[in-house]
């Protein structure tokens, strides 16, 4: 496993540090201390069998576990070092700050434009019509998408393919600026030409952001990630180079999940 020092000496400091982590469900524990430094221009996967963890996790990134009543969160997670859980914190710019794409395609049922225009023009980012139009074309072209619907930008999006309608999505976090994309299985509920488009994409993405993308492929996760990290029953197994975890993993269970032994 690479260390961390020698990543900060490649790469500056870690966009978002997490320290002992937990994360409680009502009396149940979903996440159980876990530290991990997420950097810039690096896709990192997480992994694991089903129900160990990973969503929880990645949702606790961007506080979007603030929508769930009984989840409660422990432990320091910093974005540039600022503590994200601080009482200061304005969760809707930490949120545009850290952008997240679904499962599930979700776009707004309004225009295609719309949907790209809505953030930016809440947080300000553009005085004019003129430099929302700007911002709405260099977003979708970024997310490969803007010669498929540069002639129907007025149609709702919600009519576009399921592979459009993603990558609609990843344009509507791109709007905003954002320095960290999470996403959650964003290929589980779509055919394989179009998950390999938004593969292409991750890898398109990846120098400009830090992406952490929660996968139940490992080929996924081998193909688009740089660093893995493995969590088993709401523990960070084990987290290095995707190369090694998938060819040398350190631990023992990891090795289990990899070869196929569960999950
Ligand atoms: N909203 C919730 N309320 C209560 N428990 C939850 C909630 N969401 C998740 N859990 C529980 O927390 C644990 C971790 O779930 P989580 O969805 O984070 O795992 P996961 O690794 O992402 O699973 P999967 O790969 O199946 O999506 C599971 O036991 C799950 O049942």
């Amino acid at each position: 496993m690479p260390s961390i020092d020698a990543e900060r000496a490649e790469h500056g400091p870690a966009k978002m540090t997490a320290r002992d982590v937990s994360v409680y469900y009502g009396d149940k524990q979903a996440i159980d201390t876990v530290s991990i430094d997420v950097f810039s221009e690096y896709v990192t996967a997480f992994i694991g069998p089903s129900g160990c963890g990973k969503s929880t996790f990645l949702r606790s990134l961007n506080r979007m576990n603030d929508t769930i009543p009984s989840a409660r969160v422990t432990g320091k997670i910093a974005l540039d070092g600022e503590d994200i859980y601080d009482s200061g914190m304005d969760v809707v710019q930490l949120r545009a700050r850290v952008g997240m794409v679904f499962q599930k395609p979700n776009p707004f049922p309004k225009s295609i434009y719309e949907n790209i225009a809505y953030g930016p023009r809440i947080h300000g980012l553009a005085d004019s019509k003129a430099d929302l139009d700007v911002i709405v074309e260099k977003s979708l072209l970024r997310a490969g998408l803007w010669n498929e619907v540069k002639d129907r930008l007025t149609d709702t999006g919600t009519a576009l393919s399921g592979g459009q309608q993603q990558r609609l999505c990843i344009a509507r976090a791109i709007a905003v600026e954002p320095e960290v994309i999470l996403m959650d299985e964003p290929c589980s509920a779509l055919d394989p030409i179009a998950t390999a488009k938004i593969e292409e994409l991750i890898d398109d993405l990846r120098g400009n952001y830090a992406i952490v993308i929660v996968t139940h492929s490992m080929q996924q996760a081998a193909r688009v990630s740089q660093r893995t990290a493995f969590f088993h029953l709401g523990h960070l197994v084990e987290y290095g180079l995707t190369s090694d975890v998938f060819t040398n993993p350190a631990e023992e269970r990891t090795k289990d999940y990899i070869t196929g032994r569960y999950g």
